[in-house]
């Protein structure tokens, strides 16, 4: 698993990187500086070798004591620092070590004592590069040893300090925020004190202490804004069921005017059946559909007979009452799909739907017995006169209602209390007295 990454071991890993970097630095240039100063040393050195040197050598070459020249050059070379010697005087040049290899670390003519000094030879001192090297091994190595160990000893506080003072209180931290969860806030600001008395309490004044106490101040708010908040929506919810509800009792109380003002603008008041209006409407859509699909369709026209007598009579409430009667013994002996309305005054339509001449021949006999012979509660017989027709190819509503119309005449003034069918548009009837 891959470990979470730490803001202290960045830090401590960027402070130790600079430091060891600035260290590395400062080492180098203090080796440079000691690399310098011991190459003045050698040279000083070698200067005051040839100065102890000199007047013996001076005077050997001046006697030209030739074992003298070579013991005193043996004796310089056997010095650690000096890898080789050459002396050039009169005329000869004495070389002793590895001459070839070397560079010249040190020149120095040689004079007799006169005034003014009379130059007799040349002495050339080489040295082993390596030599300062040597010499500066020890020192380099305990400058990269102090160097090191400062880095080390660095890394070592760093860390320790770095984890207690920072690392250590910002996890604690973290594990107080990972506690205070949402689902801890929602039980409620009580809830919360009890789990941060539980947590312990934050020690200290320093940014992170004070960062904890923020946040344990701030999940206190936010559990008390959660609150209010759910508070605020379970109102609001509760407020819009309250209106949904209202709205739908308003919906209801709507849909049931509309359904009775459609039924009060298709219905006649008085009798309860279709009026004209509806009439016509189901006659229309009736006609398209035996036009499109090839249907048949009838129609019986039907009219109170010697109304007038009856309302003279009885008086018109009466006349109303037969009306209303004469409408519920036709309902008994109609089909659902059939519509029944009124036409106008007491002439009622009949509308059958899906009937052919046949069926209808039959049916609007029984219309009119079943009037002749309910009881309608008057000394008079109240009877009807029918007229049918079926729809044919063309019809219209016009037409048709001709055919049915003249029908109904035929009966009118045929004696009433009688139907008459009207078979074809051109008028050919054929008549029928029930
Ligand atoms: N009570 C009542 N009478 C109505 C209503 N509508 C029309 N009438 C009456 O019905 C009568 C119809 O009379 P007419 O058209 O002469 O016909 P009729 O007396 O029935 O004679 P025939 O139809 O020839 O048998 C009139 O007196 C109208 O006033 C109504 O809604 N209620």
């Amino acid at each position: 698993m891959k470990r979470p990454r730490s803001v202290v071991q960045k830090l401590i890993r960027l402070t130790f990187a600079s430091y060891l970097g600035i260290t590395l630095v400062l080492t180098a240039i203090q080796m440079a500086v000691s690399w310098r100063q011991e190459q003045g040393n050698l040279a000083r050195e070698l200067a005051l070798l040839t100065q102890a040197y000199r007047n013996s050598l001076e005077k050997a070459v001046w006697d030209l004591n030739q074992s003298q020249i070579d013991a005193l050059l043996s004796g310089m070379l056997s010095l650690p620092s000096i890898a080789g010697v050459s002396l050039t005087y009169a005329g000869h040049e004495k070389r002793l070590g590895h001459i070839e290899r070397f560079q010249p670390r040190h020149v120095q003519t040689l004079f007799l004592d006169l005034d003014p000094p009379y130059p007799i030879g040349k002495l050339t001192l080489y040295a082993e590069p390596d030599i300062i090297l040597a010499r500066l091994r020890w020192p380099y190595l305990v400058l990269i040893g102090n160097a090191l160990l400062k880095t080390l000893a660095l890394w070592m506080i760093l860390s320790w300090f770095g984890r207690r003072l920072i690392g250590e209180p910002l996890h604690a931290l973290e594990d107080r925020i990972s506690k205070l969860n949402w689902a801890e806030m929602q039980r409620g600001k009580e809830q919360i004190d009890r789990l941060a008395q539980q947590l312990g309490p934050v020690h200290g004044d320093d940014e992170v202490a004070r960062l904890a106490r923020a946040f344990s101040r701030m999940g206190g708010r936010l559990a008390e804004s959660k609150k209010a908040l759910e508070q605020l929506q379970h109102n609001l919810e509760r407020q819009v069921a309250e209106r949904t509800r209202q709205l739908e009792i308003v919906n209801q109380q709507l849909e049931a005017r509309n359904r009775a003002l459609e039924r009060l603008s298709t219905t006649d008041t008085l009798t309860g059946v279709a009026n004209r209006g509806k009439l016509e409407q189901v006659l229309e859509n009736e006609i398209l559909r035996c036009d499109r699909y090839d249907k048949v369709l009838s129609v019986i026209l039907t009219d109170v007979d010697h109304f007038k007598h009856i309302n003279d009579t009885y008086g018109h409430q009466q006349g109303d009452h037969v009306l209303q009667q004469l409408c519920r013994v036709l309902e008994i002996h109609l089909r659902h799909t059939d519509t029944l309305g009124r036409w106008g005054g007491e002439e009622f339509l009949i509308v059958a739907t899906e009937t052919d001449l046949t069926e209808t021949e039959r049916l609007a006999p029984r219309l009119r017995k079943a009037v002749e012979q309910h009881d309608f509660g008057l000394d008079l017989p109240v009877t009807a006169s029918f007229g049918v027709a079926c729809y044919q190819r063309h019809d219209d509503l016009v037409s048709l209602f001709a055919k049915v119309d003249a029908a109904l005449y035929q009966a009118k003034t045929g004696g009433r209390n009688q139907v008459r069918v009207v078979k074809s548009s051109k008028g050919s009837r054929n008549d029928e007295t029930a």
